[in-house]
């Protein structure tokens, strides 16, 4: 896949960022992850990031990420794309980068490096150190430490043609607007807010109305509902899912830091997909809170 058609892959629907499976000692579970995709795949999302930051890319080891992205493409190959999740040190998101390639995926999601602040000419130098070390499209995650201003990404976009996406996960209108406004269709959009629904409605008004769905991994059918109703301006819909699901749903997910991607586990689990714990630093869902997002989808699947 070119970047180019990466780029229109990104601006087609909706996305999302399918769990990685563990099993019950915490190792990689080659087959029920592939199982999960054979699941997942019909359901319409145009491309699904392997390893990405609700796959908990930030916990993975070097030894077992070309495994993870194998598995996504092989299990995948002529369903749906695969976007494989890269970041930390630059030396080793290259190294991921590189080995997604290999392994058949059709574009790397750049994560933020690791723990230190940066400088936009530091970050632009490990932009393009990666963009340069592929052929294929990379998308760049605006998140954490690393936040781009709209003049760096311009300079990135002049001096790397396979740079094609910005996602944004930071929430920042103001900064949205501008670097959308700078940027136009030189680069694709993704809304990747934490409960991105939430954000969708305001994103599709800015001009991106495109966004990813971590909820898509366990109610993979309501997801592709709101998604239709984000671009139909079905505002009623939006509302109704808002109210029953999305918004109680968040004040689950607000109890702890890190819940964003447990609660998405958690809700697998629920639906009789479990992908296993998730791995520290982040820690499980208590038995209370289960019960209380099982409750939750109980009510929306029945809708
Ligand atoms: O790696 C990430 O940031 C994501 O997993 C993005 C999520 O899909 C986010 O958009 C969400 O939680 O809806």
């Amino acid at each position: 896949m070119t970047p180019q058609d990466l780029k229109n892959v990104m601006g087609s629907g909706l996305l999302s960022f399918p769990i990685t499976d563990f099993d019950a000692n915490g190792d990689f579970d080659a087959k029920s992850y592939a199982a999960r995709l054979e699941w997942l795949a019909p359901f319409g999302a145009s491309a699904l990031f392997a390893a990405g930051g609700t796959g908990e890319y930030f916990s993975l080891t070097a030894g077992e990420y070309p495994a993870i992205i194998r598995t996504a493409v092989d299990t995948c190959r002529g369903k749906v794309p695969i976007i494989a999740g890269a970041g930390g040190p630059t030396r080793f998101a290259i190294e991921c980068a590189q080995a997604a390639e290999k392994a058949g995926a059709h574009g790397i999601l750049l994560m933020p490096h690791y723990m230190t602040e940066a400088s936009q000419e530091g970050l632009a130098a490990h932009v393009e150190a990666v963009c340069k070390s592929v052929d294929f499209g990379v998308i760049i995650y605006n998140r954490g430490v690393s936040r781009y201003t709209p003049e760096t990404v311009a300079r990135l976009c002049e001096r790397n043609p396979n740079l094609v996406g910005f996602k944004d996960g930071v929430g920042d209108i103001e900064g949205m607007a501008s670097m959308f406004l700078a940027m136009g269709d030189r680069l694709a959009y993704l809304g990747g807010l934490p409960t991105a629904e939430v954000y969708a409605a305001a994103y599709k008004a800015l001009g991106t109305p495109v966004y990813s769905s971590a909820v898509f991994n366990f109610i993979p059918r309501t997801a592709m509902r709101f998604y239709e109703a984000v671009k139909n301006d079905d505002q009623a819909t939006q509302h109704q899912l808002l109210k029953d699901f999305f918004m109680p749903y968040l004040k689950i997910r607000n109890r702890s830091a890190g819940y964003a991607v447990s609660i998405i586990k958690a809700g697998a689990r629920i639906v009789g997909h479990p992908a296993g714990p998730v791995r520290p630093p982040l820690a499980d869902l208590q038995p209370d809170e289960v019960e209380m997002l099982a409750a939750l989808i109980r009510k929306v699947e029945q809708a």
